[in-house]
């Protein structure tokens, strides 16, 4: 059985592991937040251990299946092929500032030693203009360089006018929703255009380049299918990329981390600084020191504590998962299902 295909990363050859091998290990988790982002205050992985060290599958829950498999391609990528060869120690990372109000965001950027670029989310629904403009100029009085992300929440004309009212950012992620908005934005400002969504939820992430609708490229290891899927596609879009989380824990993050780290060329701060965001992680979380994180992986060496089939606590290899973040028995049940269908997916 091989796990290769359009959307997984997986290298051409590579003999795809037993589901049953995969869920002998796996262990899910729910990471509390210390504040709401994307709608959730705890986020939900599973992980599971190969011979190349630990892996995450963790698509967020309303995602289907088809789009879930890559997520598994990208954790069995981790798990049992490990990080492509590094070739940088440091990985500039941005601070992540939700959609919180305004007086909340130095203590937030607080949390991001040296960190030189804040990424405020702004267009959160139920909140108005004032507020996103508020927020960033909350930052700016902080940090010297502020992206934005707007999760495609905005038209194209109220895309423009929020661009003026906020005025100068380093970039403006994902404005709109389609890649035909975010080419008709970026025809009227100044100010470059990122495309997020467009790239890891679409058939065709190079479409963004065809559209001549963006000036940066985000990728994420997990939604794009790995690694080594994202040094690819950072070759074949010939824009600068930026490498973001999707939330993961210390163990996708590791991932995240590894892929900045094997860039040829790597301009911009990373997305990566999101374990900020949890109360606790499965291991350290990737705190930067100087504005830059360290790549690090947590391999397959040492001895194994605990067991996954059970409650309670396990270690190895660098990750520690306390029994109080696993989650109940049908949280468990369903999260094992999952596997089980986008395992069949990739198997196919
Ligand atoms: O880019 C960052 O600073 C952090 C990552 C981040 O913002 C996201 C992570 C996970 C899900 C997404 O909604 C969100 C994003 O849109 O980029
Ligand atoms: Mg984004």
């Amino acid at each position: 059985m091989t796990g290769s295909g359009p959307g997984t990363g997986l290298p051409a050859g590579f003999a795809l592991p037993d589901a049953a091998d995969i869920d002998a290990t796996a262990v899910v988790v729910s990471l509390p937040m210390r504040t709401r982002f994307r709608g959730i205050t705890a986020r939900e992985v599973m992980l599971f251990r190969g011979p190349a060290g630990w892996g995450e599958f963790a698509p967020f829950t309303e995602y289907d299946d088809t789009e879930s498999a890559a997520w598994l391609a990208a954790g069995i990528e981790a798990a049992y092929l490990g990080p492509p060869p590094a070739r940088r120690d440091r990985v500039p990372v941005n601070a992540t500032v939700p959609a919180v109000p305004a007086d909340q965001v130095a203590a937030i950027l607080a949390r991001y030693p040296g960190a030189t670029t804040a990424k405020v989310k702004v267009a959160e629904p139920g909140q108005s203009l004032d507020d996103d403009v508020a927020r960033v100029a909350a930052a700016r009085a902080v940090v010297p360089s502020v992206r934005i992300d707007a999760n495609g929440g905005w038209s194209v004309r109220e895309a423009v006018t929020a661009i003026a009212a906020i005025g100068e950012v380093e970039y403006v992620e994902q404005p709109c929703r389609t890649v035909d908005e975010l080419a008709r934005v970026r025809r009227c400002v100044d100010v470059p255009i990122a495309a997020d969504e467009s790239i890891r939820k679409a058939g065709d992430p190079l479409r963004v380049v065809a559209a001549d609708a963006a000036d940066i490229a985000i990728v994420k290891v997990a939604p794009l299918g790995g690694m080594r899927a994202v040094l690819a596609l950072a070759e074949r879009i010939g824009l600068p990329v930026v490498v973001s989380s999707a939330l993961d824990s210390a163990v996708g993050m590791a991932a995240g981390v590894a892929a900045a780290a094997a860039l040829p060329e790597l301009g911009l701060a990373c997305g990566l600084g999101t374990g900020s965001l949890f109360t606790v992680d499965v291991a350290p979380s990737f705190v930067p020191v100087e504005g830059s994180v360290t790549p690090r992986w947590f391999g397959a060496t040492g001895s194994v504590t605990g067991a996954s089939g059970a409650t309670g606590d396990i270690t190895a290899g660098g990750v520690e998962i306390p029994g109080m973040l696993r989650v109940d028995a049908s949280r468990e049940r369903w999260w094992r299902a999952r596997l089980a269908r986008c395992h069949s997916l990739l198997a196919g």
